[in-house]
Formats: C-alpha cells, sequence, structure tokens
C-alpha cells in the first residue's frame, strides 16, 4: 500500500483553509438524495478538521455536466443532505473559483464548513488544467482528498491542487485502500466479479485487464448489452454502445487467453418506458424486440449468477445488473445481492462492492452490513483491482 500523509500529520491548523476533495455523487431523483453513504462516509474527516477549527472546503463534482453550469447538477442540491449528516450548517457558494468563492472563503469562522459548487462546471476540471488548478488553490492552504471514488480521475481537485499545497489523505480514502488491500489483496480463488451499471464506455477497458486477474466476470446491465451487440444479436432500444463492439470481443478474446469465463445473459426482460411498473415481458436474449429495451436480466441469468457466486470463494461486485432504481426491474440485483450476502453470513465467500449506485442497490437489497466490505468506489476499486496505480492515490504517495 502506498504510504502517504493523513490528518495525522495536521496539527495547529486552527485558522487554516483546508480544500478537502470528497465525492458527493450521490444518486438523486426528483431533486432528492436517495443513499447517503458516501456523505455518511467522508463525515468523519470533516467533523475532524472543523473540530481542530481549520476553514473546511468542501470541493466535489456531480454527474458529468457538459456544456458549463446547469441547476439540476448543482451541488446546492446535496447541500442539505451533507447538513443533516454531519448535523452542522454548511454554507455554499456559487461557484467554486472566482470572486463568488473568494468571498465565500473570506467570510469563514475558524471551524465552519462551505461546500463549493460543482467543479466540473469549468472545463479546466477534467482537463486538469493548470490554471484551474492554480485559481483552486488560491483559496486553500492545505489540501486534504478523501474521495477514493474519483482517485482514478487525473482532474484539477483530484490529482492538480496535490502539487501545488501540502496534501494529505483523509480517513475514508485511507480506509478504504486498507480495507481493500486487506480483503483483496491476496484473495482466495475462485475469484468472481460481477460488472453490470450503465458507465460503459468509462469502465469497458479496465475489463481487458481484469479477466487476467479473475477466474470469472459476470457481464450484466448496460454493459451486457453492448457485449451481446458486439456478438451480433439485436439488442433493439436498450442501452448498448455499439461503437465499443471492437473493444467488447477483445476482451472476450483476452479473456479466453487467460482462462477467465465471462458470463452473458441468458434471458433479460424488456419494457418499452423506463418507467415503474412499466409493461415487461421476458425473452431469450437472441428474441429481443427491435422497439423494447432490456431493463434487467431474466431469471434464468438470475440463477446462472447465483450458481457463480455458489462457485466463488471471493466476489467483487460493481454496476447494477438491472435498472434496480424502478420496479420490477431490480429483481436480478436484488436477488444476486441477497444470495451473496447468505454465503457472506455462512462464511463461504468474502464479498466486495463498490460504487454509488451499487450501494444504493446493497441498501435497496437491506444487505449492505452483510457483505465483507462496501466501498464508497466503483469504477476506482476496479482499477484498484487490475493493480493499477490511481493519480488521486499516486500523486499524495508522492507528495
Ligand atoms: N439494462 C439497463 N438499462 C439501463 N440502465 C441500467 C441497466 N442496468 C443498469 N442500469 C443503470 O446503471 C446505473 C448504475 O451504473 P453505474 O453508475 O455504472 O454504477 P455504480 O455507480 O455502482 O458504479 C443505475 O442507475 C441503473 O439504473
Ligand atoms: O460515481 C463515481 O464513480 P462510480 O460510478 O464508478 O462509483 C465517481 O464519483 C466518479 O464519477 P465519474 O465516473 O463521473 O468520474
Amino acid at each position: 500500500m502506498p504510504s502517504f500523509k493523513t490528518l495525522d500529520d495536521l496539527n495547529d491548523i486552527a485558522g487554516k483553509r483546508v480544500l478537502v476533495r470528497v465525492d458527493l455523487n450521490v444518486p438523486v431523483k426528483d431533486g432528492k438524495v436517495t443513499d447517503i453513504t458516501r456523505i455518511e462516509r467522508v463525515a468523519p474527516t470533516i467533523i475532524e478538521l472543523s473540530k481542530k477549527g481549520a476553514k473546511v472546503i468542501l470541493l466535489a463534482h456531480f454527474g458529468r455536466p457538459k456544456d458549463g453550469p446547469s441547476p439540476d447538477l448543482s451541488l446546492s442540491l446535496i447541500a442539505p443532505s451533507v447538513e443533516e449528516v454531519l448535523d452542522r450548517p454548511v454554507a455554499t457558494a456559487s461557484d467554486v473559483i472566482g470572486d463568488a468563492a473568494t468571498a465565500a472563503v473570506a467570510s469563514m469562522k475558524d471551524g465552519d464548513i462551505l461546500l463549493l459548487e460543482n467543479t466540473r462546471f469549468h472545463k479546466g476540471e477534467e482537463k486538469n488544467d493548470p490554471d484551474f488548478v492554480k485559481a483552486l488553490a488560491a483559496n486553500g492552504d492545505i489540501y486534504v482528498n478523501d474521495a477514493f471514488s474519483a482517485a482514478h480521475r487525473a482532474h484539477a481537485s483530484t490529482e492538480g491542487l496535490a502539487h501545488h499545497l501540502p496534501a494529505h489523505a483523509g480517513r475514508t480514502m485511507q480506509a478504504e485502500l486498507e480495507a481493500l488491500e486487506s480483503g483483496l489483496g491476496n484473495p482466495a480463488r475462485p475469484v468472481v466479479a460481477i460488472v453490470g451499471g450503465a458507465k460503459v464506455s468509462t469502465k469497458i477497458d479496465l475489463l481487458m485487464n481484469l479477466v487476467k486477474k479473475v477466474d470469472a466476470l459476470v457481464i450484466g446491465g448496460g454493459m451486457a448489452n453492448t457485449f451481446i451487440a458486439a456478438r451480433g444479436t439485436n439488442v433493439g432500444k436498450s442501452l448498448c454502445e455499439h461503437d465499443l463492439a471492437e473493444t467488447a470481443k477483445q476482451i472476450m478474446i483476452e479473456a479466453a487467453t487467460a482462462g477467465c469465463a465471462i458470463i452473458l445473459p441468458e434471458d433479460g426482460v424488456v419494457a418499452r418506458e423506463f418507467k415503474a411498473n412499466a409493461t415487461n415481458e421476458i425473452v431469450a436474449i437472441d428474441a429481443i424486440p427491435a422497439d423494447a429495451m432490456v431493463l434487467d436480466v431474466g431469471p434464468k441469468s438470475i440463477e446462472a449468477v447465483k450458481a457463480w457466486i455458489e462457485r466463488a470463494q471471493t466476489l467483487v461486485w460493481n454496476g447494477p445488473l438491472g435498472a434496480f432504481e424502478i420496479e420490477p426491474f431490480d429483481k436480478a440485483t436484488v436477488a444476486a445481492a441477497r444470495y451473496a450476502a447468505e454465503r457472506t453470513r455462512a462464511g463461504k465467500l468474502v464479498s466486495v462492492a463498490g460504487g454509488g449506485d451499487t450501494v444504493s442497490a446493497l441498501n435497496h437489497a437491506g444487505v449492505a452490513d452483510d457483505f465483507s466490505y462496501v466501498s464508497t468506489a466503483g469504477g476506482a476499486f476496479l482499477e484498484w483491482m487490475e493493480g493499477k496505480a490511481l493519480p488521486g492515490v499516486a500523486v499524495l504517495a508522492k507528495a
């Protein structure tokens, strides 16, 4: 595990402006936060710094804004939940740099907490643009990164800042790395990975290495549609990234070479509308109607997933098997989560799951506490599993 400075190395910080990168990219429905796990996980760092008298300035992204600020991706939507979890007032600012941010920081008293606006409202964030990094750094004396779940991004607030200010890992960053190392550093085999969800383009590349590390890869969700389409099967209107067909094919070749089984759904639950209780039917995976979309894997596939969980000694899971937020398309995710929890409780399985929506899905299934470890991270967790150095962690180690 890389060594880095932590909060233990931060003394006499009363009055200091501490820029704390947190991950507040939480699930939201109708403007309301539906899962507060990520907020709960960063609370200890925020409270500790505030109690030491620091001015705690939170930096975070929310969603993937394309063209600058948009009200539906404003962190002001998340601020009330942050206040509720911390049980303290949290001020907000209408921007993350510039006059609005400077004025908000200038008005802080020792121990105050301020949430700046979505870092991704500026293009410089994802480009790790030096001028944007400087503008962020102007409001801080110290940088703390507690966003393990965004540490696979070499962005201004996750990587760039550590080159400008004394950089420390927050309590969650530290705890996540320790827990993953102790749970998965030397995993018992067979290791089975389940990968689903919707972030196909940002996660598909890492499967190329993941298949060399695990014995079986079970693919569900939007990711499965992309693999099924790559085989030449019609996926109708399903969430699918057709331009990634070649990558998907290459992954299947790599998996065969590495001796990793790839398990794709045999059947799916299809609907014509993405909404709760939409009329739906179960179809074989090669019989998806052209005007329908697969919103969950079907009952035969659920049995296959459970059989792989039964064979596994270690399970790593990121990405729900279906659109679990809308019933009845939560069935496969709930069934797999409950079965993995049952095997874990019986001492037959080490189960590690991660990702904002995956954690929310485990909470929905009522089994998050039964898993061996639940990480706040999805993509970062899988990249860690691949053995990759995460830019946000590597830079802390250097600092
Ligand atoms: N078949 C599907 N069609 C559309 N969306 C899906 C499907 N399966 C899963 N999803 C969606 O994937 C999202 C979670 O994906 P992702 O962000 O990759 O997971 P995580 O946050 O756990 O890393 C959920 O909102 C879920 O509705
Ligand atoms: O939610 C996140 O990642 P995850 O969906 O892989 O768990 C992180 O906040 C990173 O977000 P990003 O994938 O838009 O960079």
